[in-house]
């Protein structure tokens, strides 16, 4: 029987996408959308202005928004997907795990709380088993789990499939699509023939996200890979898809071609929703490109390429679809996560 399941957040950018994304799943059954004050009490075709690439379906057009509360939510609805801004979700994420509902969330608010399981679940899907310590610390009977920023979850895999060499130093250069400011968030004036070198706490966003993905947990605590991590974050006028340029320095030598075979071989996993081949690496010097490669995997995939030699280690390029596996796509696997650990 599908898990009854809701969506915080439901009228924004990642929340289209995530009922985009659940609406046909069959381990999950939308049950619950909420959003601000001003949508509460309308359907959800008057409350959203929809601009994902495929209709509103129809048992969700006519859906009830409401305020978002837990006592608004139906008790029987299992699993919560937040796509919050980050001060609303600071606010009522913790009080719905209060009343037991498990949260899937990708509002930043909390991704570095050191009980909070910030977790790509190809990468480390042990961390998940935080939860635990969680629960005890919190005293809560619901649950809260992270997925990272979408920067972050573009180059992190790439990253996980070279630890065996001894990562060291990381220099992570981003070339950001437009939609991850959201509908409103760079205007067309600001953007289109230029590029902006700033993007509000986003740098110390992939700074420290990595580092903690990385890391150890040994059941009851948290150590973060000591690697050091330098990021710069660039908005270009592309719409979806996030170009990373990195260069990785590590313990041990490191060719292209061994690069590309680790990556090749960096194992997906059996969840709904993860690719195979989680990471796609290109022999093309001029791909990943973003309109080309960002639908890689339906939007899950994370695409390579130009794996070579440098002075600053090893030099690569990669891209992921920035709203699916950097957003709505991340907290959905994080859903299919729990629900295959047990936790909901
Ligand atoms: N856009 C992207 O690609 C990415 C976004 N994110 C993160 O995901 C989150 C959502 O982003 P995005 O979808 O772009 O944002 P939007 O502004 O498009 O949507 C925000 C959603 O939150 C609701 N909301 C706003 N204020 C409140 C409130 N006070 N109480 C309850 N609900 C409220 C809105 O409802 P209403 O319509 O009623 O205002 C809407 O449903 C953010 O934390 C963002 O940083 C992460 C990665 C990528
Ligand atoms: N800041 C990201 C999107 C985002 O909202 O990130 P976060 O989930 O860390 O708030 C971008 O502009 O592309």
């Amino acid at each position: 029987m599908a898990v009854r399941v809701g969506v915080l957040g439901a009228t924004g950018a990642v929340g289209q996408r995530l009922i985009q994304l659940l609406d046909p799943h069959p381990d999950f059954e939308i049950a619950a959308l909420t959003a601000s004050g001003s949508s509460a009490g309308k359907t959800y075709r008057q409350a959203a202005k929809w601009r994902v690439d495929s209709p509103i379906p129809d048992d969700i057009a006519d859906t009830t928004v409401t305020a978002t509360d837990p006592d608004e939510v139906p008790t029987d609805v299992d699993l919560l997907f937040s796509s919050l801004p980050s001060s609303v979700g600071a606010e009522v994420e913790a009080p719905f795990c209060e009343e037991g509902y498990v949260v899937s969330s990708n509002s930043s608010n909390g991704r570095m709380d050191d009980d909070i399981p910030l977790v790509i679940p190809e990468v480390n899907a042990d961390h998940l088993d935080l939860l635990e310590v969680q629960r005890d610390r919190r005293g809560w009977d619901g649950a809260m789990v992270k997925n990272p920023n979408c920067s972050t979850i573009t180059f992190v895999p790439t990253l996980a499939a070279l630890t065996d060499f001894g990562l060291e130093k990381v220099h992570v250069s981003t070339l950001q699509a437009v939609s991850g400011a959201g509908y409103d968030g760079v205007s067309s004036m600001e953007i289109i023939d230029n590029a902006i070198p700033y993007i509000g706490s986003e740098e110390d966003k992939l700074e420290t996200e990595s580092r903690k993905l990385l890391g150890d947990f040994d059941g009851a605590s948290l150590s973060h890979n000591s690697m050091a991590v330098s990021a710069s974050c660039n908005r270009i006028p592309t719409i979806d898809g996030h170009l990373e340029n990195v260069w990785v320095e590590t313990q041990d030598d490191l060719t292209p071609d061994e690069a590309t075979a680790a990556m090749r071989e960096y194992p997906s996993l059996d969840l709904r929703s993860s690719p195979d081949p989680l990471i796609q690496v290109f022999d093309e010097p001029d791909r990943p490109q973003p309109r080309m490669d960002r639908t890689l995997g339906d939007g899950m995939a994370i695409a390579a390429g130009g794996l070579q030699e440098s002075p600053f280690g090893l030099q690569y390029n990669c891209l992921a679809h920035n709203t699916i596996r950097g957003a709505a796509g991340a907290s959905v696997l994080n859903g299919e996560l729990l629900l295959e650990k047990g936790y909901i």
